[in-house]
């Protein structure tokens, strides 16, 4: 039996596209609106359910907060829609409201312009008796129980140290995005690691020097698979302090992924499917995440969930949205098979 639970951010997304954005004062007519679910931790949510076979035996819970209000409603609705529990979905009874991106498109250039009001998950306090409760040990050993966080809540780092200290069979799965610094000997809290190109750098400097990091900048200009593959050479030296699985996945967009664990003797590549026309790449990174935590969980090698991974993110590039986006695990297995 496998428990997958996502700790993170739920935000209701209200997108309007617009000729052109106002000026400070001035009101004008937009063009055409839309409602989506948000939050990279319920579109990673959204993303590792639905690329599990329906045969594996695995659950998948969303931890977080939302406020007592008609979007917090609907975020929970999407979540159960999508067959995910949402017991541990927190709703605050103290007027906090749940988090809303408001995002203006300007629909001539694409360009958009977003403002976070992280509301609910903002929540900060868990006591080390809800984390008692939130995460029971488990049941029997064979379980197998992933934890996944990226940074759009306060609270990740914290709830991290107490699992490993407290758990310390659960894997935890990072995705430091948006990117904060994290000390050292953090890193180390960490079974797996997915980061885009940007996040991979951020994440050394807090362990490298400015002259080292410098280099690697430079070894990725003259050669970008070769440089990532140094990059995550060194990330895997941050992680395996513990002794764990320390897989780290590095994506490069249409360049594919870098990747190593402790158990693959070297870092490998892996190019990025070719597809006929990108229609909207939002959400490419949550659905790769999906692909690699819902098959590291269902007993595959990390090359096999990369795979899968890229395979299910070149669909989701094929489609507009964010979670909406995100495949079936049916569709990528019919479409390779
Ligand atoms: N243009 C593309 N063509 C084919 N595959 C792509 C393309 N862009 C992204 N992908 C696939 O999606 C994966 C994740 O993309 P990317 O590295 O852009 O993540 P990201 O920066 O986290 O994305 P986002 O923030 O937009 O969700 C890549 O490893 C690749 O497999």
């Amino acid at each position: 039996m496998a428990l997958i639970s996502v700790c993170g951010s739920l935000n209701f997304d209200l997108v309007t596209f617009t000729g052109r954005v106002p000026e400070a004062g001035e009101t004008i007519s937009a063009g055409r609106f839309e409602t989506h679910a948000g939050g990279k931790g319920l579109n990673q949510t959204v993303a590792i359910r639905r690329l599990l076979n329906d045969k594996d035996e695995v659950d998948v819970e969303m931890i977080g907060h939302v406020g007592n209000d008609a979007f917090g409603a609907q975020l929970k609705d999407t979540l159960t829609s999508n067959d995910i529990a949402t017991d541990k979905v927190r709703v605050l009874e103290d007027g906090t409201s749940t988090g809303v991106a408001t995002i203006l498109v300007e629909q001539r250039t694409g360009q958009n312009r977003i403002l976070i009001s992280e509301g609910a998950n903002g929540h900060t306090k868990y006591s080390d008796s809800e984390l008692e409760k939130i995460f029971p040990p488990l049941t029997k050993p064979s379980d197998i129980r992933f934890v996944v966080f990226q940074n759009e809540i306060p609270a990740t780092l914290e709830i991290m140290r107490w699992l490993v200290k407290n758990r310390p069979s659960f894997k935890i799965a990072y995705n430091p995005s948006p990117y904060k610094e994290v000390t050292r000997s953090d890193w180390a809290l960490v079974d797996l690691l997915i980061v885009n190109e940007i996040e991979a750098l951020q994440v050394l400097q807090s362990a490298l020097t400015e002259k080292e990091v410098i280099g690697l900048q430079q070894a990725i200009q003259k050669d970008l698979i070769g440089g990532y593959k140094q990059v995550t050479a060194e990330l895997r030296y941050l992680l395996s302090k513990k002794n764990s699985m320390a897989a780290i996945a590095i994506t490069l967009g249409e360049k594919g992924c870098v990747f190593c664990s402790n158990e693959l003797p070297e870092v490998q590549h892996i190019s990025a499917c070719s597809v006929p026309q990108v229609i909207d790449t939002t959400g490419a990174g949550d659905t790769f995440l999906g692909g690699v935590v819902s098959q590291l969980c269902t007993s595959h090698t990390l090359p096999e969930a990369v795979l899968f991974a890229t395979r299910a993110s070149s669909l989701s590039i094929q489609r507009s949205g964010a979670a909406e986006s995100i495949p079936l695990y049916q569709e990528i297995r019919k479409l390779y098979e």
